[in-house]
C-alpha cells in the first residue's frame, strides 16, 4: 500500500505540473475558470457538467485522479463542453472550438512526452484494484 501511495503521489505531482502549464498558456485563458453564468446566462441550460482547469487542479488535490486516463477524461469534458456550447459557423465559435482542440492536443502531448507507459499501467492496476 505504501508503494501505491508513492506512485499516486508521483502522479499528482506530474498532473499538477501539466495542469499549471496549460493554465499558464494565454490561449487557454477562457478554460482556466468556470464559465461565468453572469456573462453567459444560458450556459448551464445547455452544459450539464461544466469543467475548467481550476476545478481540474482542485480535483488533483482531492486525490480524484488515480491514473492519467481519468485526468484526460476531464480535459476531454472541457473540450466537449466548448464544442457543444459553441457549435456555430461564427468567427467567435470557430475561435473557441479551435482553442479547445488545441488544449486537448497539448494535454495529450504533455502526458505522452512525460509519462512512461508502464507508470500509467501501474496506476491503472491500482485503479482497477480499488
Ligand atoms: C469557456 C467558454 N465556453 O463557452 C463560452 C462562451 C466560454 C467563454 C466564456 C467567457 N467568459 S467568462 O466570463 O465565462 C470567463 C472569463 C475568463 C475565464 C473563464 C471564463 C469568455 C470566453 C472567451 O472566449 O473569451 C469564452
Amino acid at each position: 500500500i505504501c508503494q501505491e501511495e508513492n506512485t499516486l503521489r508521483e502522479l499528482r505531482i506530474f498532473l499538477r505540473d501539466i495542469c499549471a502549464k496549460l493554465a499558464r498558456n494565454k490561449q487557454f485563458f477562457m478554460f482556466t475558470k468556470p464559465v461565468d453564468v453572469e456573462e453567459v446566462p444560458d450556459y448551464l441550460d445547455i452544459i450539464k457538467e461544466p469543467m475548467d482547469l481550476e476545478t481540474l487542479m482542485s480535483k488533483i488535490d482531492k486525490h480524484s485522479y488515480i491514473c492519467a486516463r481519468d485526468f484526460l477524461d476531464d480535459i476531454d469534458l472541457i473540450v466537449r463542453n466548448a464544442l457543444e456550447y459553441n457549435p456555430d459557423k461564427s468567427a467567435e465559435d470557430k475561435h473557441i472550438r479551435h482553442r479547445a482542440c488545441s488544449l486537448r492536443d497539448k494535454a495529450y502531448a504533455f502526458i505522452k512526452a512525460e509519462m512512461d507507459s508502464d507508470f500509467e499501467d501501474t496506476c491503472r492496476d491500482i485503479r482497477d484494484k480499488r
